[in-house]
């Protein structure tokens, strides 16, 4: 079906506020003729209606119930700047390959939305519409911010440049380690790991997303023994140790007060999960900025929404999000590892956190050109299920900016935590001088790393024990569209 030729269907004149039900489509939430302005919030939706429900109808209901409408007409909309003020869908395509879908382009004007609010932004645009009856699913799959809306916010408080001057670490991924097992360590085991890992040769360690202030650690043990831990590792190594102190809590005051104790102990870093919301990230943001913090967010619980293609918010929105609300760090995905990945998927996401600019690329999933205003980097980190020997891989789809997390890659080491640490560090260095000196470390990877090994006991180890480990599923969240040959010019 070509649906994007219906013509617009807007009632006009006085019938248009006649008491009674009227299709979206006809209120004006269909506008086939509409040319975003550079000003408006662009939307693009994967919509899927229910049996027999027109597309076109369904993406107008989309705009309606996202912006100003209701499911009846009311006349109070005659007190408004009606027109300006109801959302537009201007283009509905069918998506490739998915019978029943449709990509729905929706623009909203900039005066819908209050400035520098991630709540009030998604509070219009994923806030009622997503358990409409006449959609089977919906997905948020890309947005449109207009730079004027993009300058609402402080973005990452510390930034990539920032983050690398303050650690003097340049030139090469970082390296981290989430401390296992997850949950049930006394704060003085837990150092342990935090000193072993760092004096071995990482950069980071990390709590992880649950460890928060459990009766067999309470928080200010954690915090007491984790700075204890990098003060010796810095002493010890000469360089510069963070440890993630992750402040998630019940309440705001509550985060404050970790993160004030945080600050208090020399740490450089603190941690939030992505389930304390848009606004306690907004605020711990702020907070950030005000006391030269970086700021790492965990990604805990996004699968639940964003990895089903058809229903939910893409990582890539939540990518933009954070960006604007101000993070430093986020989790967004190994490729390689443990967990859901797919290579063009993910490096979409990299491109928002990293690039000053993102133009459209329909491959990685990126449906708009999207210009971050000189918003400040946010340093991607890949986590999960990774290990020393799959370097090249992840310096080729990871690049360079990118904090490299190896818990279980780093504490499983037989030789033990600083073996593991050192493994990883001396795989990355090995891997970063291959890169530099300008051979093909992708393709010579195995053999740059088992020459490094020769001489390193411990990546030896790490080879050896963790050489069949490979995540190889079909990945869930892959692009809609492929990339095609371009024919020489
Ligand atoms: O605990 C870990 C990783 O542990 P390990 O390194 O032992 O596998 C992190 O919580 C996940 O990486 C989160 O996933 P994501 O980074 O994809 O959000
Ligand atoms: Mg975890």
């Amino acid at each position: 079906m070509n649906v994007q030729n219906e013509k617009s269907m807007t009632v006009r004149g006085k019938d248009r506020y006649k008491s009674g039900v009227m299709s979206y489509k006809k209120m004006g939430y269909w506008e086939p003729d509409y040319t975003p302005k550079d000003t408006d919030v662009i939307c693009l939706f994967r919509v899927t209606p229910q049996d027999g429900v027109d597309p076109i109808e369904a993406s107008a209901a989309v705009a309606g119930e996202s912006s100003t409408a209701t499911w009846t007409v009311v006349w109070t909309d005659r007190l408004t700047a009606a027109e300006k003020y109801r959302a537009k869908c201007y283009r509905v395509d069918p998506v490739p390959g998915a019978e029943g879908q449709y990509f729905a382009y929706i623009a909203y004007d900039l005066d819908l939305f209050e400035p520098g609010s991630i709540s009030n932004l998604t509070a219009s645009v994923i806030g009622n519409v997503f358990g409409f009856k006449p959609l089977k699913a919906l997905r948020l799959e890309d947005m449109r911010l207009p730079v004027a809306y993009v300058k609402t916010f402080k973005g990452p408080p510390t930034g990539i440049v920032v983050e690398r001057e303050r650690l003097d670490k340049f030139g090469r991924p970082l390296l981290g380690a989430t401390v296992k097992p997850k949950l049930g360590l006394s704060g003085r085991n837990y150092g342990r790991v935090v000193y072993e890992a760092l004096k071995g040769g990482l950069d980071f360690t990390k709590d992880d997303e649950n460890i928060n202030s459990q009766p067999f650690m309470h928080w200010r043990e954690r915090f007491l023994y984790c700075m204890e831990a990098v003060n010796r590792a810095q002493a010890a190594t000469g360089e510069i140790k963070g440890s993630y102190l992750n402040v998630t809590a019940a309440t705001m005051e509550d985060m404050y007060e970790r993160a004030e104790f945080a600050k208090e102990l020399g740490s450089v870093v603190v941690m939030i999960d992505l389930v304390i919301g848009y606004t306690a990230i907004q605020s711990m943001s702020n907070w950030a900025r005000k006391n030269d913090m970086i700021l790492h967010l965990h990604r805990a619980g996004h699968s639940t929404y964003t990895r089903q293609r058809s229903h939910g918010v893409s990582f890539r929105v939540i990518s933009k999000w954070m960006r604007l609300a101000g993070v430093d760090h986020i989790h967004a995905g190994t490729v390689v590892g443990k967990l859901e990945g797919d290579p063009l998927t993910t490096r979409g996401f990299y491109d928002i956190c990293r690039e000053e600019y993102n133009p459209a690329q329909l491959e990685h999933g990126i449906f708009f050109d999207q210009n971050w205003a000189s918003l400040n980097k946010v340093m991607p980190v890949a986590s999960g299920g990774i290990h020393a020997g799959q370097m090249h891989q992840l310096i080729q789809h990871l690049g360079e900016d990118v904090v490299l997390q190896f818990g279980g890659g780093t504490i499983g080491h037989p030789m033990g935590i600083q073996a593991g640490a050192t493994a990883n560090r001396v795989a990355l260095e090995a891997m970063i001088l291959a890169r530099n000196e300008g051979r093909d470390y992708v393709s010579e990877g195995p053999e740059i790393l088992a020459k490094a090994a020769a001489s390193c006991t411990p990546l030896k180890q790490a080879l050896e024990v963790w050489k069949d480990v490979t995540f190889d599923y079909a990945s869930t969240d892959a692009p809609d569209y492929v990339p095609t040959a371009v024919p020489a010019a």
